[in-house]
């Protein structure tokens, strides 16, 4: 069964079409890799597959299970869309205990082993408010693994991130995908689409093309 598959997907919003008949199949274990402009459609269609936004017309299947009908959302998903909602005033720590508590039970082992694994220190006591940008960000990866999901969808997931911190979320994602995870990474850096992805897509006003063949033409 594949891990993910959207067939005939379309979004409108008023008359302006966001997504534009969509189509993609994606396997277990391996890196989707998503190019594209401002503006797009790549965070509309992660939104789509992870179930936040209905589509106007086609279906998303999860691990043959289709959304809004079969499922409300993915049953194991790690999701990084823009940011998550963090609260200033608890720690790294507090903040995904809570995030934990409320999807399901995930140990304080595990949680302070992501935290770790992003290269933070499950200790520090500062408060999220503290944070810098880069660590708010590895923050927000060891939210989307700390479940260790079955697919993982990542939008940006570098963009805020020293040379040191692109490396290790890069090595994380490997190692995600040798767990079997799928994983669906949208890049304004090429290197890491280049370096992770095993199938890159391109994004050009809503509608999905292959990277290779319309390269020359978009870029
Ligand atoms: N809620 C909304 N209502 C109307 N239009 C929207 C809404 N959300 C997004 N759009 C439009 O949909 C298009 C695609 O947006 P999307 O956020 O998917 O782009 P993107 O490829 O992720 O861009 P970026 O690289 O800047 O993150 C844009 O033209 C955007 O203005």
């Amino acid at each position: 069964m594949n891990a993910v598959e959207v067939i005939h997907v379309s979004k409108k919003i008023g008359d302006k079409e966001i997504l534009n008949n969509i189509n993609m199949i994606l396997e277990h274990g391996k890196i989707y890799g998503f190019f594209g402009r401002n503006g797009s459609g790549k965070t509309m269609l992660f939104r789509a597959v992870c179930g936040l936004i209905k589509p106007t017309s086609g279906e998303i299947k999860i691990n043959g299970k289709t959304l809004h009908r079969d499922i409300s959302f993915p049953e194991s998903v790690g999701v990084l869309i823009e940011s998550p909602g963090f609260w200033s005033h608890y720690t790294g720590f507090e903040n995904l205990k809570v995030l934990a508590s409320i999807k399901q039970q995930i140990s304080a082992e595990d949680i302070k082993k992501s935290i770790e694994r992003v290269g933070l220190d499950p200790e520090d006591q500062r408060t999220f408010k503290k944070y810098s940008l880069g660590m708010k960000q590895r923050l927000a990866i060891a939210q989307a693994i700390m479940e260790k999901p079955d697919l993982l969808v990542l939008d940006e997931p570098t963009n805020a991130l020293d040379e040191e911190g692109v490396e290790l979320v890069r090595e994380i994602l490997l190692e995600e995908k040798e767990r079997g995870a799928t994983i669906l990474i949208a890049s304004h850096n090429k290197d890491d689409i280049e370096i992770l992805a095993d199938e890159k897509f391109q994004i050009h006003e809503g509608k999905l093309i292959p990277f290779k063949d319309q390269r020359k033409d978009i870029q």
